[in-house]
């Protein structure tokens, strides 16, 4: 039996933040006042730099004297040493596998570039961080081995690039499930000294781009970002453990207002995307610093390329130091200000600090290698690309071409601009509204604990001091809706520019006579497309999987909360019956060990689930079910707690399972299960007692259990988180479901027609009439509850379902969806219903309980069909073709 083990602890740290004032320049003390004062070492005050005041405005209170604190203050007679002094123990973590993030943050001219490069008399953070990396190998007195790797790059004009390659390319962004946000192509060089890094670290900086400003003679154009990986592996040692630490150094580039440093043309260009870049860091800092005191606000990193870098840094797992640089003089009162409040707002951000012991997903090592491989063809493309160009160029051809050529390049690199952001936006989106679903959860649970506490006392503290969490929720879900509603906008902008530029192709496709080039171009351009495709559904996927580790997680606090260690929650498990096995084991086999019972009903009582014991390669929670007009359909269900799993694997159960040609298991339309071969899989509800449930074969080592003739429930399965463990705790422990508030609000179900399109009722079912009208039909299945996690019934609960279908689909195209209370509902299909663009269900009041219940638990059919040849004749297909289980049907409640 596998061993299992807690995760890794996990440690809150609040980010550090340094605040550095550097001495007045030469050219400054001739014409500024110095306004900082250092009062002590963690508090200063910057002084009014308007000296005409008067008595009376001073007392008055009208004085713009500041005063903060900080963690460490540093005046202008510090050293970058003596800033180092207070990080060189978080510096240190890096070598025992902890990540670590550096950053300065200051206007231009401020002395961010003095701090973290500094000069050889006052090397800066990035130079004694490294010799402390170094030193602290050399002592080291295990037998470990030591492997440090150093990147250093920059973000220009939101464009990225190596500052170690001589002329680098632009480079993506990936999103890892392991290493979090990744530059896709960034070189990372081995290095055995702090020298040699040193040496790589002036070529970067020599790459650099810098302007001379106003403020600024070497004002840095761009953000660097030096990152440094020391990996340590146990020597000699079976399986041994790698620990991998990362420490990034940032230096930002100088934010400046473009009329104090009068720029024109590219430098004003320069300007704009480092403030907007800048801008959304402040964002950044300012959502995360709103987070401790108001809950679940979004933050929306994906709104730069530096914020995207600096996520982990921002909220992951990194111990992070912002060092705050101001300038003293008078004149720069504004600017200092302005970074003293961010850097004050800082204070609050914190992040999740924990070793990386690496472990790898067998499937995200298939993504990954597919990706890899897309990405080899897109650079071998790219070569033959650049030698077709260089090749025209050499003929004589006239300038014409040469400028056709190059309009071809800008429009095959726009293109991959275009959905490269495309990608961003939707993700964007995406976060946000998982933030709002999460943040609706939170506004039940408050109506309820208000809706009770009033009952105890009318207008009392609690009461108010609820109703005010209230409406800091609601102003956050306000907030979350408006910044949703612009990243809509810019998505249709995006739409256009996408429609635009894939005519200005098809164009130039039917007009250019060089056909290799173009062929060339549109392959290009495609395998671009479905490289960033991939990663996206990566990036989703990892979502998924990032929510469902946190609910292990969150279990496992509450097992070892309840005083049992786990030997004991082991024995607990055996005795039941139930196979646990370690966090990342469970990810990735999750599915094939499984072996609770998941539960199902869809309109009539012959719906049934089977129990897996005898068919353990198959997911267990896949449902065979008849509808309420007696046609059968299987279908592939997902409760909450493993739909974020998926990996191609189970899309191949999944088709398995649908496929006529089933080798062990056959299904007839009229609820007979025919066996061949394999044992039969057995069924049962377990809300029943095992004898009233009913079975439809004779499985060979599973109790066949009668079916009820009631429609039953299937509230629990709903709720399920990893289900081995809530299986510990319910059944081990006597716990009731119902306690196991581990909040998460999804479900989600994916189904299929089973038999061609077939079954879905009749002539107007997905077989019927569309069929016949040159359509294919597809269906699905969605769960719904009136129950929260917590087992209360809410009213509101179950009314609200989102969809997202597998494919484009026609207007209109969307039929009906029926509620499991047997009632139809006809669905006013929105305009387009576009993949990943989800479509929004209020159920109407047909759908209600019949004890004035919004809607019974149970299943929503979902039918429809679809023109031409987008979409498989099946579901099952669907699901097959794309990995992404859950964000075919993603239901959600709130
Ligand atoms: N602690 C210090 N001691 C002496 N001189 C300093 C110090 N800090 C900064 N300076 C000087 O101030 C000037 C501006 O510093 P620096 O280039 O580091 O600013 P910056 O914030 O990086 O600007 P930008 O954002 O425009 O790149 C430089 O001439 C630098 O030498």
């Amino acid at each position: 039996m596998p061993s299992i083990s807690a995760p890794s602890s996990k440690r809150t740290a609040s980010l550090l933040v340094s605040v550095k004032c550097r001495p007045l320049t030469e050219a400054e003390r001739k014409r500024s006042r110095h306004i900082i004062q250092v009062t002590d070492d963690k508090s200063l005050t910057v002084l009014d730099p308007d000296l005409s005041k008067d008595y009376l405005e001073l007392i008055q209170n009208r004085t713009k004297e500041r005063r903060y604190c900080f963690d460490h203050v540093f005046g202008p007679g510090c050293t970058n040493a003596d800033v180092y002094r207070n990080i060189s123990s978080t510096i240190a973590g890096v070598v025992q596998g902890l990540n670590a993030t550096v950053f300065a943050y200051g206007s231009t001219g401020s002395g961010k570039t003095y701090t973290m490069v500094g000069t050889s008399k006052d090397p800066g953070l990035m130079v004694l961080s490294l010799h402390t990396i170094f030193d602290l190998i050399k002592k080291d007195k295990s037998s470990d081995i030591f492997e440090v790797s150093c990147s250093y790059l920059e973000v220009y004009n939101e464009v990225i690039y190596d500052l170690l390659e001589k002329s680098s390319g632009h480079l993506e962004l990936r999103e890892d499930p392991e290493h979090g946000i990744m530059v896709a192509g960034l070189r990372s060089i081995k290095v055995q000294s702090a020298d040699k890094i040193l040496e790589l670290l002036n070529l970067g900086n020599s790459r650099r781009k810098t302007e001379s400003t106003e403020a600024n003679a070497t004002s840095s154009r761009s953000h660097a970002v030096l990152e440094i990986t020391v990996k340590r592996k146990q020597k000699n040692q079976y399986q041994s453990r790698i620990l991998r630490g990362k420490l990034a150094l940032v230096d930002l580039a100088g934010s400046e207002r473009a009329s104090e440093t009068n720029l024109g043309g590219q430098k004003l260009r320069d300007g704009a995307n480092i403030n907007r870049s800048l801008l959304a860091l402040a964002n950044c800092i300012n959502a995360l610093g709103k987070q401790q005191k108001k809950g679940l606000a979004y933050v929306p990193y994906r709104n730069s390329k530096l914020t995207r870098i600096l996520k982990d840094g921002l909220s992951g797992n990194s111990q992070t130091i912002m060092v705050a640089t101001i300038s003293p003089a008078d004149d720069q009162y504004h600017h200092t200000i302005n970074t003293l409040k961010y850097a004050d707002r800082a204070k609050e951000i914190k992040t999740q600090v924990h070793k990386n012991i690496g472990t790898v997903d067998t499937h995200l090592a298939d993504y990954q290698r597919m990706i890899d491989n897309l990405q080899i063809e897109v650079c071998h493309l790219r070569k033959e690309l650049a030698e077709k160009e260089s090749q025209l160029s050499i003929k004589p051809v006239e300038k014409a071409a040469d400028d056709e050529l190059s309009w071809l390049n800008i429009l095959s690199r726009e293109t991959g601009e275009n959905v490269q952001e495309r990608i961003n936006l939707q993700k964007a989106l995406f976060e946000l509204e998982e933030t709002n679903i999460r943040n609706r959860t939170k506004l039940q649970h408050l109506d309820d604990a208000i809706a009770m506490q009033e009952v105890i006392e009318k207008d009392g503290a609690v009461v108010q001091a609820l109703r005010s969490r209230r409406q800091v929720i609601l102003d956050n879900i306000r907030d979350n809706d408006e910044a949703g509603a612009a990243y809509k906008k810019d998505i249709e902008i995006n739409e256009k520019r996408r429609c635009q530029l894939q005519d200005m192709i098809d164009e130039a496709i039917c007009n250019n006579g060089n056909k290799i080039y173009l062929h060339i171009l549109s392959q290009y351009r495609f395998l671009g497309m479905a490289n960033t495709e991939l990663q996206f559904e990566m990036a989703m996927r990892d979502q998924v999987i990032h929510d469902q580790r946190e609910s292990m997680k969150k279990i496992w606090t509450v097992l070892l909360e309840l005083g049992l260690d786990q030997k004991q929650i082991m024995d607990l498990a055996v005795k039941q019956g139930i196979k646990i096995e370690e966090c990342a084991i469970a990810q990735a086999s999750y599915l094939r060990t499984l072996q609770s019972p998941v539960v199902s009903i869809f309109g009539t009582p012959s719906c049934v689930l089977y129990h897996s014991p005898c068919l353990q390669t198959h997911p267990s929670n896949a449902c065979i079910f008849q509808n309420h007009q007696g046609c059968s359909s299987v279908a592939y269900v997902r409760s909450q707690i493993d739909s974020p799993t998926v990996c191609r694997e189970e899309h191949h159960s999944s088709y398995y399972l649908h496929s006529h040609d089933h080798p062990h298991m056959a299904y007839s339309g009229m609820g007979e299960t025919k066996s061949s071969g394999r044992p039969n899989p057995c069924f049962y509800t377990p809300e029943k007692p095992a004898q009233e449930a009913c079975c439809f074969c004779s499985p060979m080592n599973a109790q066949p259990y009668p079916c009820s003739n009631e429609r039953s429930r299937s509230d629990k399965d709903l709720r399920h988180h990893p289900k081995e463990l809530t299986d510990v705790m319910v059944k081990g422990l006597g716990l009731q479901s119902e306690d196991l508030d581990i909040s998460g609000s999804r479900d989600v179900l994916v189904g299929q027609t089973g038999d061609e399109g077939g079954g879905w009722g009749g002539e107007e079912g997905v077989g019927g009439d569309w069929e016949k009208a040159g359509c294919q039909g597809f269906a699905a299945l969605a769960t719904i509850s009136d129950r929260q996690p917590n087992g209360a019934v809410h009213p509101r609960w179950g009314r609200y379902v989102r969809l997202w279908l597998p494919h484009d689909v026609e207007a209109g195209a969307l039929k009906k969806v029926i509620p499991s209370d047997g009632s139809v509902m006809t669905v006013k299909s929105p305009k387009s219903i576009s993949l990943r663009q989800p479509i929004d269900l209020l159920l109407p009041l047909s759908c209600s309980h019949p004890k004035n219940r919004p809607l019974v638990s149970g299943f929503l059919t979902i039918a429809g069909a679809c023109h031409g040849s987008h979409l498989p004749q099946t579901c099952s297909l669907a699901v097959h073709r794309w990995p992404n289980i859950p964000h075919l049907i993603h239901f959600s409640m709130s």
